[in-house]
């Protein structure tokens, strides 16, 4: 007896062939065409792409945050827990939404409310999660605010949002989020809004509740440093598309698509910062491109290595990469790239070995038996 063929792995959380669309003055916008990914229990992937590429409205329509209208969720599957919150009832997703999904935002006002102090929503996030009194739950919530960091907690519990920092304010952010004891927490760049100072404070932190309560991690981000830091698996966006996925060993270290090889090529060092790509992407971009009309793949203007099959049709399926090592038959955890050089026609050398020439010797040294000086 053979098991039944293809029966999807049971992620966490399963996206696929999710689409939004924004229905504007100027026509129709599509933010997201179709993206699939999984995120396992534990784990942590990273969103990344330029500006506009659709990062915000893919994380926030996992759990339909986006307001319709104007948004619309087209189609797709967002498979959380065994059930698809794509097509859940609103009092469904009420229930998933702060508890097993817990949001934090770039902006931590978003989270908190200025009229009632920091201890007061803490308490309700907590009874609205558990039927404890409270005085169990204030205690729970003093608890929360110091392992987010916040300096004595037992006082501080009593300020409204006003009387704390930026920072602070994001921790208690963060410690509302885990009010609900979620399951996965999605972070849209958690920390842009922040000192850079505090930056890597708060991602540290998000990075130690991870590791410590075994949450899953969407972390939307546009700081490849970041993700190289943090990341088990990255899903690199384009125009509202997948691009490229795979692990992050992977994804850095032998980047496939034009797009993705680009974006790690601009970056010199590790603090990476994709704002200034993304200015020069907007600035460039035919505005008419802005609404539904592209054929081909959508880089194909940008891109070195296009090609006349790169102009028709559609935006090319992601194609497993040769090089993999973590290339299983499980599709959703391979390396795959969306480019015609990837796929059945094509020829990845014609992507890969113009880097190799370009960085002679360095990477042959695996290869090589580690001829290092
Ligand atoms: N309310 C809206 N109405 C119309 N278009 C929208 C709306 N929200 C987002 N969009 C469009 O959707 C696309 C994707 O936007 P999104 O905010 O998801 O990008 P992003 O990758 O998160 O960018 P950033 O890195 O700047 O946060 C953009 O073209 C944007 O203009
Ligand atoms: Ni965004």
């Amino acid at each position: 007896m053979t098991d039944p063929p293809a029966a999807p792995r049971d992620s966490l959380l399963h996206v696929e062939d999710l689409r939004t669309r924004f229905h504007t003055d100027a026509g129709t916008v599509t933010a997201v065409d179709g993206i699939s990914f999984d995120l396992d229990d534990g784990e942590t992937v990273c969103l990344v792409g330029e500006s506009g590429s659709g990062k915000t409205v893919a994380a926030e329509s996992l759990t339909r945050l986006i307001d319709d209208p104007p948004g619309e969720i087209v189609s797709g599957t967002v498979r959380f827990d065994g059930r698809d919150l794509a097509t859940a009832s609103e009092a469904e997703l009420r229930a998933v939404r702060g508890d097993r999904i817990a949001h934090v935002f770039q902006n931590p006002q978003r989270a908190l409310n200025p009229v009632y102090s920091v201890g007061w929503q803490l308490l309700e996030a907590i009874q609205l999660h558990d039927d404890v009194s409270k005085a169990d739950a204030r205690a729970r919530a003093i608890d929360l605010l110091d392992r987010v960091g916040i300096p004595d907690p037992a006082t501080r519990i009593d300020d409204y949002p006003h009387e704390l920092s930026g920072g602070m304010q994001q921790r208690v952010a963060i410690a509302m989020a885990l009010a609900g004891e979620p399951d996965l927490l999605v972070a849209d760049e958690p920390t842009t809004a922040l000192d850079v100072t505090i930056q890597s404070q708060v991602l540290r932190l998000l990075e130690s509740i991870q590791s410590a309560s075994g949450l899953g991690l969407l972390l939307v981000t546009h700081d490849l440093g970041v993700v190289a830091e943090v990341a088990d698996r990255v899903v690199v966006m384009y125009d509202g598309t997948v691009m490229e996925r795979g692990s992050v060993h992977d994804v850095f270290e032998r980047p496939s698509h034009p797009y993705t090889r680009a974006l790690l090529d601009a970056i010199p060092g590790r603090d990476v910062d994709l704002t200034p790509t993304a200015a020069r992407d907007v600035a460039d971009r035919d505005p008419s491109s802005a609404t539904d009309s592209t054929t081909g793949c959508r880089f194909r203007s940008r891109c070195p290595h296009a090609v006349d099959a790169c102009r028709e049709g559609d935006q090319p399926p992601l194609h497993p990469t040769p090089d993999a090592t973590t290339s299983a038959p499980d599709g959703a955890r391979a390396h795959v790239a969306a480019c015609v050089h990837f796929g059945p026609d094509g020829d990845p050398d014609v992507v890969v070995d113009s880097a190799k020439s370009a960085d002679s010797g360095a990477s042959a040294d695996e290869s090589a038996g580690g001829d290092r000086r």
